[in-house]
């Protein structure tokens, strides 16, 4: 069923909505006053269109329609989200709420972007309090999945398990909030850190460079994967938290703070912090940072995919929930069509795959060959528990054909054949396309092997059934061409 969310406001953030709604298929309906928005909002999708879809191991939907209106009236009308984000003034705020309300379908879920304003403050004299929340998100919105939903007791339980539930559609992550408070949770670290910086700056105790070298260089990057409480449990050592409570406890209440006070914004203060800052990355424009930003995030978060933890953990359920929707199968009894080749992957060349010479590189051509092939391994029933319980297969020998490039963003997707599948051993034929160009073709043979002897041996009687099946399946299919192809065989 076709979803629309109207974006009210598409600056910096209203500009990622659109962008993580549209590439999640969603219909987006656009209300800016600015003459520039419509640019603006399309160069943010540029840099979201080469960073979001591959930032999963499975293809996203496809994209939605973006459209551009006059009026608000226009823009939310058949919209079942609303994402205010306009300007955070409370006045402007509460004005553009009372032209919502006098338009929208009163059962739509309004979402305040808004960093600061409790969800009372916007609910304030208005008809219908209950369908507004506050849905605070991280910049860029496309790639950061945490949204703190802010809610107060004027929400029905209906508007909370919609608005999680769609800001879960759209791969974030709902933090729902026990209580209202003045700048949310993560805002608050935000502004501490941030005013202590400003502090150190004045002080002349660091530059803006330095700070974030401070910050990149240690507990930025423990952070991303960790947190705070779980790194400092960490570092209690075997005491643990305990410990260093008692470690730590003491420094709160000597000089080691001044998050008190805050920093006038003087003319000299501006002047000293814009200045070091245009010393420190002037040199870019911003849509350039925008990208080395997205580059890294993807690659920290795809990194931590590989280790199922923390934002790379989220980004895996997603992707499992996507699979059915992308016709990925788990096990043989799903497959319609035992004749054909399975489709064993469906995605989009992350950002990461890509090498110098600008198009994907060839070690991740056999990452991908090498997930498909695990797959098919799911599929025939040798899964994880199989895995675990002593029995796999180890790939003997690879054979990989380059025949046409592939870039960043480009959707992939790879169907297997089973040419022989006998006793221990498992002969693969994999090709790779884009839409209808064949890309690769990659040719294995596996071995089943008995885990704790690390020698091959036969496969548990289910495996070796499911393999027979495929691979008789399959034989009545014309033989792949290039198979069996080594290099210097004629072409
Ligand atoms: N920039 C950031 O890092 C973050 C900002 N936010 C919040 O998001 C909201 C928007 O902030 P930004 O996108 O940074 O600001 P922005 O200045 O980049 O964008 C605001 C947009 O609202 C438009 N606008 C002004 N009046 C409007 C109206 N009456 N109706 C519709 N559009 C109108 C402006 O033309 C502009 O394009 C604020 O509430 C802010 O606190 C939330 C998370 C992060
Ligand atoms: C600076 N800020 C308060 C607007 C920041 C946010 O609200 C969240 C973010 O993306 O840092």
């Amino acid at each position: 069923m076709e979803q629309s969310a109207a974006i009210i406001g598409g600056g910096v953030i209203g500009g990622g909505w659109a962008a993580r709604f549209l590439l999640n298929g969603w219909n987006v309906r656009v209300f800016d006053p600015d003459p520039d928005a419509e640019r603006k909002i399309g160069e943010v999708l540029d840099n979201a269109r080469r960073s979001l879809p591959g930032l999963g191991n499975v293809a996203l939907p496809a994209e939605g329609q973006l459209s551009f209106h006059d009026t608000i009236a226009e823009a939310v009308e058949g919209a079942d989200w609303i994402q205010e984000s306009v300007p955070e003034r409370l006045d402007l705020k509460q004005k553009v709420y009372a032209e919502l309300q006098a338009h929208c379908a009163p059962d739509a879920v309004i979402g305040s972007s808004t960093s600061g304003f409790k969800p009372s403050q916007l609910q304030d004299g208005r008809e219908n309090p209950g369908q507004i929340v506050v849905a605070h998100p991280f910049n860029p919105v496309y790639l950061l999945p945490l949204v703190e939903l802010v809610t107060t007791g004027a929400n029905p339980a209906g508007v909370i398990d919609r608005a999680k539930e769609i800001i879960s559609a759209i791969g974030m992550y709902p933090l729902h909030l026990k209580k209202e408070i003045d700048a949310h949770v993560a805002d608050r670290f935000l502004e501490a850190v941030w005013r202590e910086a400003l502090w150190l700056v004045k002080d002349g105790i660091a530059t803006t460079e330095e700070i974030d070298n401070a910050i990149r260089y240690g507990f930025g990057i423990r952070w991303a994967q960790m947190g705070l409480f779980e790194t400092y449990r960490v570092a209690g050592g075997e005491a643990g938290m305990k410990h260093f409570m008692a470690q730590f406890g003491p420094a709160l209440q000597w000089p080691w703070t001044k998050l008190m006070d805050v920093p006038q914004f003087t003319d000299e203060l501006v002047d000293l912090i814009a200045g070091q800052s245009d010393a420190q990355s002037g040199q870019y424009s911003i849509r350039e940072l925008e990208r080395h930003r997205d580059d890294n995030l993807v690659g920290m978060m795809r990194a931590l995919g590989n280790n199922d933890w923390g934002a790379g953990a989220l980004q895996n359920a997603r992707d499992l929930n996507r699979e059915g929707e992308a016709g990925l199968v788990r096990s043989i009894d799903e497959i319609e069509d035992l004749s054909q080749p399975v489709l064993t992957q469906s995605r989009v060349v992350p950002l990461d795959w890509t090498d110098y010479n600008g198009h994907m590189t060839e070690s991740r051509y056999l990452d991908a060959f090498a997930q498909s092939t695990d797959r098919l391994m799911m599929i025939i029933g040798c899964d994880a528990d199989y895995i675990a319980n002593g029995g796999s297969y180890f790939t003997a020998e690879t054979h990989i054909r380059h025949i046409d490039e592939v870039h960043a963003g480009d959707p992939i997707q790879v169907r297997t054949r089973v040419i022989m599948g006998a006793g221990k051993k498992m002969h693969l034929w994999h090709e790779m396309f884009s839409g209808e160009r064949l890309l690769a073709t990659g040719e294995h043979m596996l071995l089943h092997v008995d885990l704790a002897t690390r020698r091959s041996a036969p496969p548990a009687p289910h495996i070796e059934a499911n393999l027979a099946k495929l691979a008789e399946a399959h034989a009545a299919l014309p033989a792949p061409e290039g198979l069996g192809r080594a290099i210097g065989a004629p072409r």
